[in-house]
């Protein structure tokens, strides 16, 4: 099956703050994007604004809203509180209804996301979350390390889907040390566990043109991955078509 291609423009707000004014203009980017062939759109706004502003959510929604082929995925700690400008997660959520929440134990004080959810300590506290996020009809995934029992929590307290967190799968692809099969082998089983309790399966974080493809032939069953880092950066070598061409292609079975 093919997987959905989801590109996380977090790192084209992060130049745009960088300068007064709006350039490089963040929605004409996602547009470009669907316009190539992305299936979705992916930001993680922070309480912290690095990137993604609560200001940005909106005209993001409403340029993917009347697409039927694009999603949009707003990934975010949903405990996170209004912080000057910024409303709050579910706040944001509830005022734009996106496609997908993914839901992400970050703190305020992490350079980048870098584990999934403790569901022996937060499960309680995210269940009615979840609730409430479907009750929007907002599909809920939880983002999660490749733990068969974190994940059979998961569905326990009602995640439609979990998303992989593929930071440690990522660093073994390129440390070439010998652990890759050992890792890819606890993702393929994490994933498996997945669908034995009927959980879609995302992936995200540091993927890439190198070691997409041996996730996905490892997970068959992988409906959507986010993409951002390095898909930015290979759009600075390559050209936004010819990165997201290479991409695509890496998304469609093989
Ligand atoms: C959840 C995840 O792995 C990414 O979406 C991450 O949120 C990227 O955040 P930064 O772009 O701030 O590193
Ligand atoms: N959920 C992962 C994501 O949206 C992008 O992560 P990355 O590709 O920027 O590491």
């Amino acid at each position: 099956m093919n997987t959905a291609l989801s590109i996380n423009i977090n790192k084209i707000a992060l130049i745009r703050n960088s300068r007064e004014g709006n350039y490089p203009d963040l929605i004409e980017y996602a547009r470009q994007c669907i316009d190539l062939g992305a299936a979705g759109i992916t930001v993680h706004p922070r309480p912290d604004q690095r990137h993604i502003r609560a200001s940005d959510i909106a005209p993001l929604a409403a340029l993917c809203e009347p697409l039927v082929n694009v999603e949009f995925n707003i990934e975010g700690n949903p405990f996170a509180d209004a912080q000057g400008s910024y409303p709050g997660f579910m706040a944001l959520v509830e005022a734009s209804k996106p496609d997908q929440a993914t839901l992400v134990p970050d703190t305020d004080s992490q350079l980048t996301s870098d584990h999934g959810f403790d569901l022996s300590t937060s499960g309680k506290t995210l269940e009615p979350i979840i609730r409430r996020l479907k009750d929007l009809g907002v599909r809920v995934s939880l983002f999660m390390d490749p733990d068969a029992e974190q994940i059979r929590r998961a569905a326990d307290i009602g995640a439609d889907r979990i998303e992989l967190y593929t930071g440690p799968y990522a660093w073994a692809h390129k440390a070439k040390d010998g652990s890759l099969a050992e890792v890819i082998t606890r993702f393929a089983d994490a994933a498996e566990v997945a669908k034995s309790v009927n959980l879609g399966v995302n992936a995200g974080h540091d993927l890439n043109l190198d070691n997409l493809p041996a996730l996905r032939n490892a997970i068959p069953h992988l409906l959507e991955v986010s993409i951002g880092h390095a898909f930015t950066v290979d759009c600075i070598q390559m050209g936004i078509a010819g990165a997201m061409s290479a991409y695509l292609d890496a998304c469609i079975k093989s």
